[in-house]
Order: C-alpha cells, then sequence, then structure tokens
C-alpha cells in the first residue's frame, strides 16, 4: 500500500480514457477546444494555465488562452466571455478565480454559458451538484479529490470526513459529493471552536483553506487518510495546506503538494470538457 497517494497514477488513468474518447469525437467531426479567461498574472492562475496546456496536450486537445489587463472594465470583460459563450468552436470555457475587485463575479456567473461551464462557476451547474443531478458539471478540484479517493480505494461510506474549508469552490461543492457516497461530513472555518479535536475525529481529511502549512500532526489521527486541497506559495516555493513533514508520520495515507490533488483537478477539466463536447447535439 503506497502511503503517499500520488496524483499523477490517478491522472495517468483519466488521460487515458479521454484521449481514446477524443477520438471518437474527432471521429464524428467535433474537435474538443477549451478556453481559459485569465485576468492579469496571479501566480496561481498562471500555474493552473501552464498545468492545462500541458495537460491537454497530451490528448491532442486545443486551449485557446485568452489574456485580459489587470483593470479591465466590467463591460470588456463581459464582451470577452460573451464572444467564448458563442464561439461554436469552444466547447468549455474556465474563467480563473478570484476575480480582481472591480469585476463582479455575481454576476459574471450568471453569464457563463452552463453547457460550456467545465468548472461549475455558473449557479445552474453548482445548484445541480446539491440536488445529486449528475447532468451538469462537477467543479475541477473536488471531483479530483472524489477521483484520488476511489483510485485508492478509500472507503468513505459511514467513514468520518472532516473538511476544513467552505468555499464554494472546493468545502461546499466537495461535502455534498461526500454526503452522496454515505459519509458523515463534517465542515469547519475559521469560527469553528476546537478545531484540533474535530479533525482529529476525522477517518479522512481534507484541508481546504488556503492556508500554508496549516495543518500539522497535532490535527490529524493516527492512520488517518489526509487530503491536501491547497495550492500557496510561500517564500516563492508552491505548498499545500498541510505541513507534509510534520503530518506525514502520523498520517496513514497523504497526497504531496505539488504531485497530489493539482494535478488531478487539471485532468478533471479534461473529464468536463469532454462532457460538454458530448453536449453538443
Ligand atoms: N476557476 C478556477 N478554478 C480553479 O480550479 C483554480 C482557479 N480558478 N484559479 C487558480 C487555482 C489554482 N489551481 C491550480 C490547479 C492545479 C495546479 C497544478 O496542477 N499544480 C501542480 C504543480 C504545477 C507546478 O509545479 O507548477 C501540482 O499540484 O502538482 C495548480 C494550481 C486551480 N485554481
Amino acid at each position: 500500500m503506497t502511503k503517499r497517494l500520488l496524483g499523477s497514477t490517478v491522472t495517468n488513468e483519466i488521460i487515458l480514457k479521454c484521449r481514446k474518447e477524443c477520438e471518437e469525437l474527432k471521429s464524428k467531426g467535433i474537435k474538443p477546444q477549451l478556453a481559459v479567461l485569465r485576468v492579469g498574472e496571479n501566480k496561481s492562475d498562471i500555474s493552473y494555465e501552464t498545468s492545462i496546456i500541458k495537460l491537454m496536450a497530451k490528448a491532442d486537445i486545443s486551449v485557446k488562452s485568452v489574456v485580459l489587463k489587470e483593470d479591465i472594465s466590467q463591460e470588456d470583460f463581459d464582451n470577452n466571455l460573451k464572444v467564448l459563450n458563442d464561439n461554436d468552436k469552444i466547447h468549455g470555457i474556465l474563467v480563473f478565480r478570484p476575480l480582481p475587485k472591480q469585476l463582479d463575479e455575481d454576476k459574471i456567473k450568471y453569464l457563463i454559458n452552463p453547457n460550456k461551464d467545465i468548472d461549475c462557476f455558473s449557479p445552474i451547474n453548482l445548484a445541480k451538484v446539491f440536488i445529486s443531478d449528475n447532468s451538469g458539471f462537477y467543479p475541477c478540484t473536488p471531483l479530483g479529490v472524489m477521483e484520488i479517493l476511489d483510485h485508492y480505494d478509500i472507503e468513505l461510506e459511514g467513514k468520518e470526513v472532516v473538511l476544513i474549508g467552505r468555499s464554494l469552490v472546493v468545502g461546499k461543492p466537495l461535502s455534498m459529493m461526500l454526503l452522496d457516497r454515505n459519509a458523515t461530513v463534517t465542515i469547519c472555518h475559521s469560527k469553528t471552536k476546537n478545531l484540533k479535536e474535530v479533525c482529529k475525529k476525522a477517518d479522512v481529511l481534507i484541508a481546504a483553506v488556503g492556508r500554508g502549512n496549516m495543518v500539522n500532526k497535532d490535527y490529524i489521527k493516527p492512520g488517518a487518510v489526509v487530503i491536501d486541497v491547497g495550492i500557496n506559495f510561500v517564500d516563492g516555493k508552491m505548498c499545500g495546506d498541510v505541513d507534509f513533514e510534520s503530518a506525514y508520520e502520523t498520517a496513514g495515507r497523504i497526497t504531496p503538494v505539488p504531485g497530489g490533488v493539482g494535478s488531478v483537478t487539471t485532468s478533471c477539466l479534461m473529464v468536463n470538457l469532454i462532457k460538454a463536447c458530448k453536449m453538443v447535439k
């Protein structure tokens, strides 16, 4: 049994499957294409974008990269998004988030075409996650976490799963997906009392807070599965929300950063893109 839950093993399996599906689509005259929309030069956005371009190349999927100025106006942003919405050659759109302050994310999320929303930005797709409706798109990071848990045969039914973080991108949708698997789910956040004690009850501990190296061995029940969703940069170096050095001994199994959830997140974007292609009539 591997203690280190590597993303690459999971990713390789996903790529193989997607590549086959891509070929089938192409034989039907559909050429999968993804558009990514980035505002400014945020480090973690660029890191994701680089991973996306590298990965899509492996399945011969083209990526249209649209980069807008950090201070772009709402109107100009909306127009750029509309162009992608209306372009029949684009099957999926990813808008990097969070967006700069002058842009109204709550407006934009209603603007993206739900059938191209492979990142689950639209409230329509998010709502589908909450009503267990599989016809939309699951957000890539939660989907990546589920892919890892499934690939390594980690049992969820009846297990205590503790999530740290309640974001709409990870914590909230992931808790619903875990609930669908009959896990007992606890969601923690900045106002949670006795956080360490709550986390220590977990059979599966999932950290998605966005604070580098916050979770150490004091939060972990010996033998627990630890999933680190964090992508942080501390002193220019990428690290997760979990202090890997401290956690490694105590955890039963643990995902590294880089090389864990992040790498699978990217391949889930490919899974969703193919799903979007299949929606095209
Ligand atoms: N709408 C939206 N959805 C996102 O999912 C989203 C986003 N915006 N904005 C930025 C963050 C960041 N993020 C990453 C995902 C994978 C890697 C990744 O593949 N990391 C590799 C390492 C890559 C490297 O070494 O540079 C790894 O963890 O192994 C990085 C960063 C997704 N995000």
